[in-house]
This record gives structure tokens, C-alpha cells and sequence, in this order.
């Protein structure tokens, strides 16, 4: 299955599948679990999911990131000491890949990822949102056929493309106009998806930055929620710039929506449901009490 679904995410699926084919060679005995990245999307609305293109394609949005998505949206909860099904969030998780998901009473009901990981922000490689007449152009104009385009839109895209550099890191380093210029575009693609998750949610309760740009780049936060104060949104440049690890508020005490840094755990996510899933069948190793209730939430 994992191996069938590989031309829809080309980065991600062929090493897993690598990785299920090593364990189970290493590991016979042991029973594997595949945690998708698309399940916490599965609660999308018909409206969200559904591309305005013919039918009989079979084509949707099935969105990515929701294992952090999942992952952040308990822990925002605990944080917040709120009841996850009364929360609505915007989790903006910006790693190589980037998303923007909002989350009403704790389930997903619209993504910027799309039926391929290659929809929405601008991310280190990947365009993101662009007008899909570009491969009908570049394939009269140019000559690429529609793999060609759809290489480049993956592989040689983003900030790649825009700053030289797919590394935030390394864009945020250089202070020539070409970074900038890119770095510009990064944010304010950002900030549109939040005005638009606004709008659908109605109210925002916290916005989530995981990943390692929204766990790291402070600038990238700032920028993000630039001219969005009347929305209630804004960092606290001393909180926003303090450097500490771990779950912390960087909006100003008293905000109306708070700003959560959540460092992400995909990998405790994975975890904690593949041990949801088998702990009823798998017999505990002998000499060692149950493992159900190790996993905490
Ligand atoms: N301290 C930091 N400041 C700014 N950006 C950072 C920092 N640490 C990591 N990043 C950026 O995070 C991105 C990688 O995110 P990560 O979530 O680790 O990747 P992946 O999506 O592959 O899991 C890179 O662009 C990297 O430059
Ligand atoms: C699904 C996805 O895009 O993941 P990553 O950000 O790790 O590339
Ligand atoms: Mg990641």
C-alpha cells in the first residue's frame, strides 16, 4: 500500500517503505504499524477536500503533517489547560516541508498541503501554491514535459529556487536583497493562509508554530504575523526572541490568540499510536509488567 500511494508523495514514501522491508527482515516477529501523515486530515469537509476539477478524475486533497498536527494539538491543549475538542488552532508547522492546517474542536477541517505534499506554503524545495496553467506554459513554451515541471516544482523550487539556499538557516544568515526578497515571499505566503483559516474557523484560539523553522527562526514568526494585530495576533519581540527550548508563549501576556512555540514529536506520535493500536493483542515481554499506560498522552 505505502509502496502503491508512491507517486503521491515521491520524498516520503519510497524510503518507508525501505524502512518497513529492514524491520521486517530484522525483526520478523515483531508486528509493524504504518502511522500516515494523511490520517489527522481525515476529518477534512467534502468543501476542503474536493478540487473544483472534473469528477472522474478521482483526484482530492488528502494533506500532510498530521502526525505533528496531532502531536501539537494535544500538548496546545495542555499547555493551554483547555479541552482539545473546544479549540480551534491554526498549526503552521515549517520544517523542509511546510504546512498550514486549521483545527476546529480539535479536528482538522482544512490543509494547505494538498493531494501531494507539493500544495500551499513555500518550502524548502517545493513551490507551494502556483497557477496550474505553468505546466501547460512551460511545456509550450519551454519544452518540459509534465514530469520535468513537476521535478522542479518538488525538487528545485522554494526557497531553493528563490534564495540559493534551501536552508533556512542559511537564507536568514545572508542579508543580500535576492534572500530577503525570498524570505519576503515565505512569510507573507504564511500570512495569507492564516487570514484565510481565520475566516473559516471564525475563531482563533492559538496559532502552533512546530517544525524546525517555527521552533527556531524567530524572524520567521515575526514576519509571519506581521499587520495581523487586529486580529488579536502578535509575538512579544522579548518572549519571541528569548532563547529557550521546550513548549513556550511568545504572544504578549494577555493576548487575545495566543502564540505557541510547540516543539514537534512525530517520532512519540508515532509511538503513542502504533501502542494504541497493538497494545490489546501484543503480549507483554515475559519478566516485565504490562507496557499499557507507559504512553503518556
Ligand atoms: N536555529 C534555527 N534557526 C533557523 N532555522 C532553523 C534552525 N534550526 C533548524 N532550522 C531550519 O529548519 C529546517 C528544517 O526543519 P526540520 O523540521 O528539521 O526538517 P524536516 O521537515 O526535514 O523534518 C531547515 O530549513 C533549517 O534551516
Ligand atoms: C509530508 C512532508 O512534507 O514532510 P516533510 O516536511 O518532512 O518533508
Ligand atoms: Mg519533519
Amino acid at each position: 500500500m505505502v509502496e502503491e500511494l508512491a507517486p503521491l508523495a515521491p520524498l516520503h514514501n519510497p524510503v518507508n517503505v525501505t524502512g518497513i522491508r529492514v524491520a521486517r527482515k530484522a525483526f520478523p516477529e515483531i508486528p509493524q504499524v504504518a502511522v500516515f501523515d494523511t490520517a489527522f486530515h481525515r476529518t477534512l469537509p467534502p468543501e476542503a477536500y474536493t478540487y473544483a476539477v472534473p469528477r472522474e478524475w478521482g483526484v482530492r486533497r488528502f494533506g500532510f503533517h498530521g502526525t505533528s498536527c496531532a502531536y501539537v494539538s494535544r500538548r496546545a491543549a495542555t499547555f493551554l489547560r483547555r479541552d482539545l475538542a473546544d479549540l480551534n488552532l491554526i498549526v503552521l508547522h515549517l520544517g523542509n516541508g511546510a504546512s498550514a492546517t486549521a483545527v476546529s474542536g480539535g479536528r482538522s477541517i482544512d490543509t494547505s498541503m494538498g493531494m501531494t505534499p507539493l500544495e500551499g506554503l513555500v518550502m524548502g524545495t517545493r513551490s507551494g501554491d502556483i497557477d496550474p496553467a505553468l505546466t501547460g506554459y512551460l511545456a509550450r513554451v519551454n519544452g518540459l514535459d509534465a514530469q520535468q515541471v513537476e521535478h522542479a516544482l518538488t525538487h528545485h523550487s522554494g526557497l531553493l529556487a528563490l534564495a540559493g539556499t534551501r536552508d533556512m538557516r542559511e537564507a536568514r544568515a545572508r542579508d543580500d536583497d535576492t534572500a530577503r526578497s525570498a524570505l519576503d515571499i515565505y512569510t507573507r505566503r504564511i500570512r495569507k493562509y492564516i487570514g484565510a483559516y481565520y475566516a473559516l474557523l471564525g475563531r482563533v484560539d492559538a496559532i502552533v508554530f512546530p517544525g524546525g523553522v517555527g521552533e527556531h527562526d524567530t524572524a520567521t514568526r515575526a514576519e509571519s504575523l506581521t499587520g495581523l494585530e487586529r486580529l488579536g495576533i502578535a509575538v512579544d519581540p522579548a518572549l519571541n526572541q528569548a532563547d529557550t527550548a521546550g513548549e513556550r508563549l511568545v504572544s504578549p501576556a494577555g493576548a487575545e490568540v495566543p502564540v505557541l512555540v510547540i516543539p514537534t514529536d512525530e517520532e512519540w506520535e508515532i509511538a503513542r499510536q502504533a501502542h494504541a493500536l497493538v497494545s490489546p493483542i501484543v503480549v507483554p515481554p515475559a519478566g516485565r509488567s504490562s507496557v499499557q499506560g507507559d504512553v503518556p498522552a
